[in-house]
């Protein structure tokens, strides 16, 4: 943790993510003790006692396994303000509460970031102040550059946070060993030997009572827009000469420069779906558009796939699928790598189990090859193999991760404004698509693999 940040402020302290993510992975990186030790600051728009509010950050820290001396110290030691992060008023009223360089999180949604980002013009910040910004960024390509625009009037880039929890996957850090420290992925690491490359993140979590937020995002914007357009810039990119915050994002930056929907049409490259009334492993859910809070006139997505292009000498032709969908049958968070069919099969072989394909699981941590070999009962015929291992899990979770590099200064882990703008370019046509409904918004029951017309493409490619 760099040594002069005393106060770290949790902008949107009574929301989903800070209880179920943040405190959780602050919580790890305390009792790691690998900072010198900070204050801890809430701020929501709800009255709070400091004493429930010290029993929350607590319970967040075990659910998040972090029930050392440290972390109880710094819940014991944590406040509670109320206010609203949009009033200039507040918002100097919480600056001069900290101690030291303040970190101030922004775990709000994306309108309410933006409108406390202007309000903070009449503020003023101490020296070194960062910034930690959650996803979505801003709530378009407009937005977004509009809020990049706006933050480097505040504070210089480097401490500047675009966060993205995904980034602090082990998996998807792991995805930079597997590719770069092996000779023999890179020589077919391309549009030549691969057929395709599917990111699919389905959840059987449902809204969960996030409509505030997730009812004017949908999956789209969600998960596609941030996680899974990096995950796929990860897959995608060229070979980087260091790990470092400019190597790493310069060439995932690059390869997001060159991606765009499938053949440029948004109508016939994606899809999207909401689901309908139903049942996951005995919870009984009611339709998406009868959650509370939800408006049915936004035609929210809660299921959505996009089928991109990789415009270069390496990808042209490959399709890179995306897709992301809640209250799903089955919790699928998986990378497939499938490569193209053998040239030509050795005549009196019998069989065709399919091409080999590489499967990268987010959850759990691991990854396998499936391979053709020759059968165990008669030679001739072609059989498929497995090889699987785990990946060790990261001694933090990805938001102890993503905290460690905000809090410590290191900008590897955190998205570049560039990156973020070729993120909303990439969705932007489909955004338009869907909003002149030229993509029919389908159903599927909560429970369910998705809308019956997707399943024949699903199940061909699932485990
Ligand atoms: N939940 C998750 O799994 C993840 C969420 N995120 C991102 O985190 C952000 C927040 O999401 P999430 O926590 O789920 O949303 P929630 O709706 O659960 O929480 C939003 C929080 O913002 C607060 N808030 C809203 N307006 C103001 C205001 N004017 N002043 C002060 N506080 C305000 C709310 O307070 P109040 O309730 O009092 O209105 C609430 O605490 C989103 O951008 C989301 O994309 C990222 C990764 C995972
Ligand atoms: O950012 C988000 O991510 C979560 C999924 O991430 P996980 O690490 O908790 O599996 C998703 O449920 C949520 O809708 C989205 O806002």
């Amino acid at each position: 943790m760099s040594k002069g940040i005393g106060t770290l402020v949790i902008f949107g302290a009574s929301g989903d993510l800070t209880r179920r993510l943040l405190l959780p992975g602050l919580g790890q990186l305390v009792d790691l003790g690998r900072n010198p030790g900070f204050h801890l600051i809430g701020v929501g728009q709800d009255a709070m006692s400091t004493s429930a509010w010290r029993a929350r950050v607590a319970k967040s820290f075990e659910a998040g396994g972090a029930t050392g001396a440290k972390a109880r110290a710094l819940a014991a030691t944590a406040d509670y303000v109320k206010a609203d992060v949009t009033n200039p008023d507040d918002l100097t009223r919480i600056i001069a509460m900290c101690t030291g360089i303040p970190a101030l999180y922004f775990a709000l949604p994306p309108r309410v970031t933006i409108a406390a980002c202007t309000a903070l013009a009449k503020v003023e910040l101490p020296a070194g102040t960062v910034f930690g910004l959650e996803k979505p960024f801003g709530t378009d390509l407009k937005s977004a550059v509009a809020l990049n625009r706006q933050l480097v009037k505040l504070i210089p880039e480097r401490q500047i946070h675009r966060v993205d929890h995904f980034l602090g996957k082990s998996t998807v850090l792991n995805l930079l060993g597997l590719r770069f420290a092996n000779r023999i992925l890179e020589p077919v690491w391309n549009a030549e030997n691969i057929a395709s490359v599917e990111v699919v993140f389905d959840e059987k979590l449902a809204l969960e009572g996030r409509a505030g937020y997730y009812d004017h995002a949908g999956a789209l914007v969600d998960m596609i827009q941030s996680h899974l357009l990096l995950v796929m810039a990860l897959v995608a990119m060229e070979p980087p000469s260091s790990i470092d915050a400019d190597d790493l994002r310069g060439a995932m930056a690059q390869a997001l420069r060159a991606t765009s929907v499938l053949g440029g049409d948004p109508a016939s490259s994606s899809r999207r779906a909401r689901y309908t009334a139903g049942t996951i492993g005995g919870r009984k859910l009611p339709s998406y558009v009868k959650e509370p809070g939800v408006d049915p006139k936004n035609h929210t997505e809660t299921l959505a796939e996009v089928v991109l292009g990789v415009d270069n000498w390496r990808w042209a032709g490959v399709p890179f699928t995306l897709r992301s969908g809640k209250a799903l049958e089955r919790a699928r968070k998986e990378i497939i790598v499938t490569f193209k069919d053998v040239p030509h099969l050795p005549v009196g072989f019998r069989g065709k189990p399919g091409p080999a394909a590489l499967r990268i699981s987010l959850s759990p941590d691991d990854i396998s090859l499936d391979l053709n070999i020759n059968g165990q009962g008669d030679p001739f015929t072609i059989d498929r193999v497995v090889l699987s291992t785990e990946f060790g899990s990261g001694e933090l979770g990805p938001y102890g991760e993503v905290l460690s590099g905000l809090l410590g200064s290191d900008p590897t882990l955190s998205v570049r404004a560039d990156e973020i703008e070729e993120c909303w370019r990439i969705v932007e046509p489909v955004l338009a698509a869907w909003k002149k409904d030229a993509v029919k918004l389908e159903g599927y029951p909560a429970g369910s693999a998705g809308p019956a017309s997707w399943r024949r493409t699903r199940s061909s490619t699932s485990r």
